[in-house]
């Protein structure tokens, strides 16, 4: 019997048109899939679909179309173990497709008519009594306060420089102030943290390299002091793809609870203020590749 397959697709994301996903559709229809198109008008509609479907869906298809905001959404809405996501690279950076080495948005329906998928965990953040998912990362501190300060004026007119503006007026107004973190047990303080579930950061930069979807430990990248030079270090470290140097560790683990109150962004969009906890969620769901 043919497979039904949900397109959960951001009409608002980076490089989506109209044209592209109608061109999606019939080569999946071709392929002897039967897309359906479920067009966001909110942000909160990609978990709100996800939702549903697992619902009605005992093995539920569906592909993300967006960026890296809408396959948070997306999966956000999911029944942990069922569903089969496919990624259409459609958003800005697109970072999740570039960890699953798709290139180009043909590359992803090819995969996605392959219909091969491998298992993968996430990352489940708790704090204040609510929890979250997330694919990507966790950034707390720095990467946190850029993105909850990113303005959504900005980035209208200026796209991803918006994040540079924000990160200026950081800079400007910058809080040395550090916060604990436990590791497995393992207590220190830092200054900024980002808890890795891949491996990729900000783009096709490799800010973890032993991090991997499939497998449920975090990379915990650990900036140790509140030093700039210690940030232009990460910074330079990202762009050489070696983060190494004083004041900056990475550490494997499974469950990390941070304190204070700084601010968190998970894949890319801000989410809350701390104190958090997190953990993996093995097997969560069956990626395409
Ligand atoms: N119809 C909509 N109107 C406004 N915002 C939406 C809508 N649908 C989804 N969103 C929100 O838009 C945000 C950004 O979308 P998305 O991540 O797809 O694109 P992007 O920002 O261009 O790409 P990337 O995250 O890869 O940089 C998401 O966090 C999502 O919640």
């Amino acid at each position: 019997m043919p497979r039904r397959c949900f397109l959960i697709v951001n009409p608002t994301s980076g490089s989506y048109s109209r044209r592209r996903i109608d061109s999606v559709m019939r080569s999946l229809e071709r392929a002897g899939l039967v897309p359906q198109l479920l067009l966001t008008e909110s942000a909160e509609d990609a978990s709100l679909f996800a939702r549903r479907i697992c619902a009605e869906e005992p093995e539920p298809f569906i592909v993300a179309g967006g960026g890296d905001g809408t396959v948070n959404g997306l999966v956000n809405g999911l029944v942990p173990g069922v569903a089969t996501l496919g990624v259409l690279p459609l958003g800005t950076a697109n970072v999740l497709a570039k960890e699953l080495c798709i290139r180009s948005l043909n590359e992803s329906v090819e995969k996605i008519v392959r219909q091969q998928s491998r298992p993968i965990s996430v990352g489940m953040l708790e704090s204040a009594g609510k929890s979250a998912y997330f694919l990507l990362m966790a950034g707390i501190g720095f990467d946190g306060a850029v993105v909850e300060g990113m303005r959504l004026s900005e980035k209208r007119i200026v796209g991803k420089g918006a994040y540079l503006l924000s990160a200026l007026r950081v800079l400007a107004d910058w809080d040395r102030q550090l916060f604990t973190i436990s590791i497995d047990g393992k207590d220190m303080t830092c200054h900024g943290v980002v808890i890795c579930n891949a491996s990729k950061y900000g783009g096709n930069f490799i800010l973890a390299p032993g991090a991997d979807i499939s497998n449920p430990d975090f990379q915990v990248v650990c900036v140790k002091d509140s030093r700039l030079t210690t940030y232009l270090k990460l910074m330079m470290g990202l762009a050489a793809g070696r983060i190494s140097g004083e004041g900056i560790s990475t550490i494997r683990g499974r469950e990390i609870v941070i304190g204070g109150e700084k601010a968190v962004q998970l894949d890319g969009d801000f989410h809350c203020h701390g104190p958090v906890r997190v953990t993996a969620v093995e097997n969560f769901l069956n990626i395409i590749v």
